[in-house]
């Protein structure tokens, strides 16, 4: 669904990503992690477009897609999106529905009826009138959250999904993005910092550090200590459960 290959990306004249190669499988779940400053954002960024780059990225088998095409194609959420404080919940997930709405067109009461249900699935029924601006960080992630399902795209790609979350709602936006890929066939690829959190949710990690890509794999052949020390300069214990997939323990040093 994702095919990349000798992708260089160039950022403020330093070559922030140097001839990354990727696959990832249609219906599966694709976690990128690595340190601070690695290149995960700067990824999900030239995969949506947003970044000028050298190499190749094919998205659901075509290259170079328009970008109404590409907003069918690719739902993207960013870390750190920028929010009209104005608006208000409703109208800004209706903005997932903007590559289905002809141009000087309006939404018709389809596109109003999927946005609804997006907000009830994350929780945000409640809220549809209110402005961003008076909403809290969480709220917020939900709505951005919000607008990428309400697009409908067969792609997911999510900057750091959960970060602003509580405990609960984290593992409903995990839950349900989990619940999508296997009943909807929707291709994910998110980064995410807990390491614990990819490794249950994901089917391949893969571990970007100094703007390539140091490994790839099962969670079990990515998380290893020794990795995870080499890239992150943590010293983790690491165990597998009854599923196979592992589990992480910060050591003190
Ligand atoms: N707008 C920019 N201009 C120049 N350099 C940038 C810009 N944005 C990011 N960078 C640099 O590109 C590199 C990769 O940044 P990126 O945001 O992709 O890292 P990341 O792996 O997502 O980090 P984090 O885990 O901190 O979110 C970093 O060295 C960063 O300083």
């Amino acid at each position: 669904m994702i095919a990349v290959s000798e992708l260089d990306v160039v950022r403020g004249g330093r070559t922030v990503l140097r001839q990354v190669g990727l696959q990832v499988p249609e219906g599966s779940w694709t976690a990128v992690i690595g340190p601070n400053g690695a290149g995960k954002s700067t990824l999900l960024q030239a995969l949506v477009g947003l970044l000028p780059h050298t190499g190749r990225i094919r998205l659901a088998g075509r290259e170079g897609l328009t970008g109404r095409e590409r907003a069918r194609t690719v739902a993207y959420a960013p870390q750190n999106p920028l929010l009209p404080e104005d608006l208000t919940v409703l109208d800004y997930t209706l903005l997932g529905r903007s590559p289905y709405i002809p141009y000087l067109g309006r939404e018709r009461a389809a596109d109003r009826e999927i946005a609804e249900r997006a907000l009830l699935r994350l929780d945000l029924a409640d809220f549809a009138g209110r402005r961003l601006g008076r909403m809290s960080g969480g709220e917020r992630q939900r709505v951005v959250l919000a607008r990428a399902l309400a697009q409908q795209a067969p792609v997911l790609l999510l900057d750091e999904p959960t970060t602003a979350l509580d405990l609960g709602h984290q593992q409903q936006v995990l839950e349900l993005l989990d619940e999508l890929r296997r009943t909807e066939g929707l291709t994910v690829l998110t980064t995410l910092h807990d390491l614990g959190t990819a490794a249950q949710y994901a089917d391949t990690l893969v571990l970007v550090s100094g703007g390539r890509i140091a490994a790839c794999g099962t969670p079990a052949e990515v998380l290893t200590a020794d990795l995870v020390g080499d890239h992150f300069g943590a010293k983790v214990s690491v165990t597998h459960g009854a599923d196979g997939r592992p589990r992480l323990a910060l050591e003190r040093p």
